[in-house]
């Protein structure tokens, strides 16, 4: 679909954004005042270093003006921005209230309504979003012959096969659209995309309609000042899903669950609930023994098979229920090729456990991050290894520059059920890691626990693995927890990707030596 000035003009003015047009001396609500108006764009970009001849940019979020030196060279046709950036280009300019909103709207256009072609399903919460998109597209893959896209955290799929390592959970308006183009265009029938508060913050899925949404459960995270600067924001911005879904599959027990259903109320969105462990729910997930290694899946009061998961954890079978939830709510009904698929679904780095073969040794390699995730972890292994008298050595770090109320939350879910805690490398962008691991190490109140810093994340792990091994005891079972990095290969430092050689890898290496 073709946008033009006088389109893109009347798009932003019909959804109260555009101030007004400003080329060169002319201020106008006109846009065919301007020349070239009737010319469609050739490309839309958020960045000066993508511009090609007919380009429409956004100047959005930190945009400095003199990132168009160069750009009228470049070809520039036009741009968005909240200010007259008159001084730096001789492009017009739309002039609108929100950059990040007019980017998204625009965007939707320009790559034709792509999400109109496909069923789309969004997935919030803040734990289980990127397991439960797994479980919910392995699903719809098995149900449509391999017909499902994916934006993940981890990797985005636009084929329904080939997996691409992703930058952020939700991508940029931009982006998002013109990856669910491809999609469309590459016959997807489904689209599953993790959103994050974030993306409501800052726009990213302004305007993008869901067939079914997931609000998994929701508590303390992301608060910072590139985040949101309180958990009130942070549930508002997650909260906006309910407004832009045509139903709502909702955990059961999820805090806030009163508000999130008013919402639904409000704007006469269907809710179906999901649960595991109890009875109560639309969709329920229930151990069918004591070794909590295989389900029985209810849904709408039908038994509708037994699940048992490639990854360990009971609050994985929480989110196969919501999986589950979610296809119902698009109208699928689950089958038993779908309950197979979800049953095989493996995501890299989460709940990966390795038995070394020398010892009696145990390292599970997860991307437990926060207070909610350590503590369910935690639950897992006394569940499961509980009998074996697990003595658990906890590695981990926290980001810098961001999410600071992790920090003594992780420590205050961990430090009074492990014997060791090991802090350590963590992404950051600007503020020092060894800062962020003494913040952690001073909110240590367990005197009994044996805590240090060793910043070096491989020294750190490897440290661990080693200890535990050297223990040596038949009585405990070792239990080694690398969390926070999964299976990636880098260490964000400055913002930037160094090379790391992962923490599945390094524990694959400790327990061949
Ligand atoms: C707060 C936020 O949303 N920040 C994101 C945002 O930053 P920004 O718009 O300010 O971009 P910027 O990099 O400062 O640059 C400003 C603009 O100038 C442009 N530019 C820059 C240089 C240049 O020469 N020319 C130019 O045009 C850039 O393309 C950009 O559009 O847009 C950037 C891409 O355009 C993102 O990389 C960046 O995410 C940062 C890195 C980030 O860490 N975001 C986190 C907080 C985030 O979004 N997390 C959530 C949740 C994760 C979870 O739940 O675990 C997520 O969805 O990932
Ligand atoms: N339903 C859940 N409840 C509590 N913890 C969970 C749940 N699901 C997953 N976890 C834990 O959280 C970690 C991250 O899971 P996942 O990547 O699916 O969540 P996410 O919401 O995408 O996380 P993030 O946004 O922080 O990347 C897992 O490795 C596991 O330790």
């Amino acid at each position: 679909m073709s946008v033009t000035l006088q389109s893109a003009a009347t798009l932003l003015y019909e959804h109260h954004l555009l101030r007004e047009i400003i080329a060169g001396d002319l201020w106008t609500m006109n846009p065919a005042d301007v020349d070239g108006s009737d010319v469609p764009f050739a490309a839309v970009t958020y960045s000066t270093k993508e511009i090609v001849p007919g380009s429409l940019l956004f100047c959005k979020g930190r945009f400095k003006p003199e990132y168009l030196d160069g750009a009228d060279g470049n070809g520039l046709a036009a741009y968005v921005a909240t200010s007259d950036m008159g001084a730096y280009t001789k492009a017009p300019g739309l002039i609108v209230e929100d950059a990040s909103k007019a980017m998204a709207l625009l965007s939707a256009a320009f790559y034709g309504y792509p999400q109109d072609e496909m069923t789309v399903i969004g997935i919030t919460g803040t734990k289980g979003k990127t397991t439960t998109s797994y479980f919910t597209h392995a699903m719809l893959s098995a149900a449509s012959g391999g017909k499902a896209a994916l934006f993940s955290s981890v990797d985005n799929c636009v084929d329904g096969h080939t997996f691409v390592e992703s930058d952020l959970t939700t991508p940029e308006s931009l982006d998002a659209f013109r990856m669910m183009r491809e999609a469309a265009d590459n016959g997807m029938q489904y689209l599953v995309m993790e959103v994050s508060s974030q993306a409501y913050k800052v726009s990213r899925v302004f305007g993008l309609q869901f067939d079914a949404a997931g609000f998994l459960n929701i508590s303390p995270d992301h608060i910072s000042p590139i985040e949101h600067p309180t958990f009130e924001d942070y549930l508002y911005c997650k909260r906006q899903i309910v407004r832009n879904t045509n139903a709502l599959v909702l955990g059961e027990d999820c805090e806030h669950r009163n508000l999130i259903e008013d919402d639904a109320a409000l704007d006469g969105v269907p809710v179906t609930t999901f649960a595991e462990g109890h009875a109560d729910a639309s969709v329920v997930a229930m151990p069918v023994d004591e070794s909590h290694r295989r389900f029985a899946v209810t849904a709408f009061g039908q038994h509708v098979g037994d699940v048992s998961l490639a990854i360990d954890g009971d609050f994985n079978y929480a989110n196969a229920a919501a999986a589950v939830a979610l296809v119902a709510a698009v109208g699928l009904t689950v089958d038993d090729s779908m309950l197979e698929a979800l049953g095989s679904v493996r995501i890299s780095g989460r709940m990966e456990e390795f038995h070394d073969p020398s010892s009696n040794t145990l390292a599970i390699v997860d991307y437990a991050h926060n207070y909610a995730s350590v503590k369910a972890l935690l639950d897992f292994v006394e569940q499961r290894f509980g009998d074996r008298h697990p003595v658990v050595t906890l590695v981990t770090g926290s980001a810098g520059n961001k999410a600071y109320d992790r920090r003594a939350e992780i420590v205050e879910a961990a430090q009074d059920r492990i014997a060791r805690l090991i802090l350590t490398h963590e992404d950051t962008d600007t503020e020092s890691i060894l800062d962020v691991c003494k913040t952690m190490l001073a909110s240590v109140t367990n005197e009994d626990l044996d805590a240090r810093i060793i910043l070096n994340r491989t020294e750190a792990l490897e440290t661990a693995l080693n200890d535990a091994r050297a223990a040596n005891d038949p009585e405990h079972l070792q239990v080694v927890l690398a969390i926070g990095k999964g299976n990636e290969r880098w260490v964000k430092v400055e913002n930037r990707h160094v090379p790391y050689e992962g923490d599945d890898r390094i524990v694959e290496r400790v327990f061949a030596e």
